[in-house]
């Protein structure tokens, strides 16, 4: 196949290579520096300040959180941006269980002690033992943990902490109905983010970084408990770190724990901070990197739509090899402009779908017989189409 009817993914982060793998070389080029790419793979790469050329179909977050990607923009476009919900949750939960522990036991401390130790010292057993009661903790069980967002990491974290003896209280006003059922009947409700902070002994933030939850914790951290522990894997601006750092000094946080470090934050005595490690495990990245590159696939060749943050799921079984796929606004008559458009140029139709999210809407088109480009241009012009893809299938 020639180098132009590939289509070309542009791979903007450290993507594994058990994903890229499901890319076949001989319907994909695959780089780091591609000109006129058709889909873009990303981790954490910031999109926002990124010219986004016109050629790129489809954008894949291998990853849960897309504050990095221009999603209003992309649905402008009639761009899907696709993420990989869950598949980096149980790193995450891990990671928040070590995050409690280290915050629990004191281990940064601790660890920093030994360091200190001269190793050729004398009397080693002695220095650990006079040194050993600058670091005791507390034990999880018994204390009260509180989750806000129950999502894919909230839900497994809740459920970890139960088993691990904590009382846990959760608040999502948007819980979905699959997370509920997943939720241990253990876990408390909290109505609201005050209430969880000030029941808790350890408070733990897994919601997507939006307009709504920018500064989620900040002046309420009064409202905490003296000496609790605030855990944020979720998104360095979820926090208001000022209020933070007033809370560390007051003693009212024992500590910060988080995966975004900064000048004010690392070498903070009170402050673990992690180099956003939440999804660096080999499983995870294996996981979403999977996911991702299955659901770019099946958009780029069949238009079908799974885990997409600004599209509906879509999907259509192929009953003709002549597909079309239309963004459009979600607007009356658009499915009308669409099927007479098709009609004008003797297109029968064979089958079709159509699902609305928001402000937008996405169609798949399955017609009797070849499509021309007059047609594709046609339907391109119909006032509210976003983006118009002709999805030949060479069986
Ligand atoms: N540190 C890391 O490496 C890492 C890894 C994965 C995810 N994350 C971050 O964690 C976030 C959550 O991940 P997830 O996989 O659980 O996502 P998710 O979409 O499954 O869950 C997010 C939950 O937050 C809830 N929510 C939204 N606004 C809320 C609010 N104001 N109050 C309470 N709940 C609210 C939603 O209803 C949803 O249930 C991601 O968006 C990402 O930013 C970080
Ligand atoms: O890719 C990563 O390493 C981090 C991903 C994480 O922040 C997410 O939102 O899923």
């Amino acid at each position: 196949m020639g180098d132009r009817q590939r289509l070309r993914v542009l791979v903007l982060n450290q993507i594994s290579a058990l994903g890229l793998k499901r890319l076949p070389g001989d319907g994909y080029s695959v780089g780091k520096d591609l000109p006129e790419p058709d889909a873009v793979l990303v981790r954490s790469a910031d999109l926002h300040g990124m010219e986004i050329p016109p050629s790129v179909k489809a954008i894949g977050r291998a990853g849960a959180g897309t504050n990095n990607i221009p999603v209003p923009l992309m649905t402008r476009r009639g761009v899907p941006v696709f993420n990989t919900p869950g598949g980096n949750a149980n790193a995450v939960k891990e990671l928040v269980l070590a995050g409690m522990l280290m915050a629990a036991r004191n281990l940064p401390a601790a660890l920093r002690f030994v360091d200190s130790l001269d190793p050729t010292m004398a009397d080693m057993d002695r220095a650990v033992e006079d040194g050993k009661k600058a670091f005791a903790g507390l034990e999880l069980a018994g204390h009260t943990l509180g989750i806000v967002g129950l999502g894919k990491v909230g839900c497994l974290v809740a459920d970890a902490a139960i088993k691990l003896g904590m009382h846990v209280f959760g608040h999502d006003p948007e819980i979905t109905v699959d997370a509920a059922w997943n939720l241990p009947a253990q876990v408390k409700k909290a109505t609201s983010v005050t209430e969880v902070l000030r029941h808790s002994d350890f408070v733990t933030l897994h919601v997507p970084l939006v307009e709504a939850t920018r500064g989620l914790v900040g002046k309420n951290i009064d409202q905490m408990r003296m000496g609790a522990v605030l855990l944020n894997f979720a998104r360095e601006g979820v926090v208001d770190e000022a209020a933070v750092l007033e809370a560390l000094a007051s003693r009212r946080l024992a500590s910060y724990v988080c995966d975004f470090p900064g000048p004010a934050l690392n070498r903070h005595e009170q402050v673990i901070a992690l180099p956003h490690l939440g999804a660096s495990t080999r499983e995870a990245e294996e996981n979403c990197a999977v996911m991702v590159v299955d659901q770019l696939r099946d958009y780029l060749e069949h238009g079908q739509v799974a885990n997409a943050v600004n599209f509906p799921q879509v999907s259509m079984a192929r009953e003709s090899a002549y597909r079309v796929a239309i963004a459009n606004a979600n607007v009356p008559n658009m499915l009308g402009q669409i099927s007479t458009t098709m009609a004008k140029f003797g297109l029968n139709i064979h089958n079709m779908v159509n699902k609305s999210r928001g402000e937008m809407a996405y169609t798949l088109v399955d017609v009797d017989s070849a499509v021309g480009d007059a047609v594709l241009d046609s339907l391109r012009a119909i006032d509210g189409v976003l983006s118009v893809r002709y999805l030949p299938h060479h069986a």
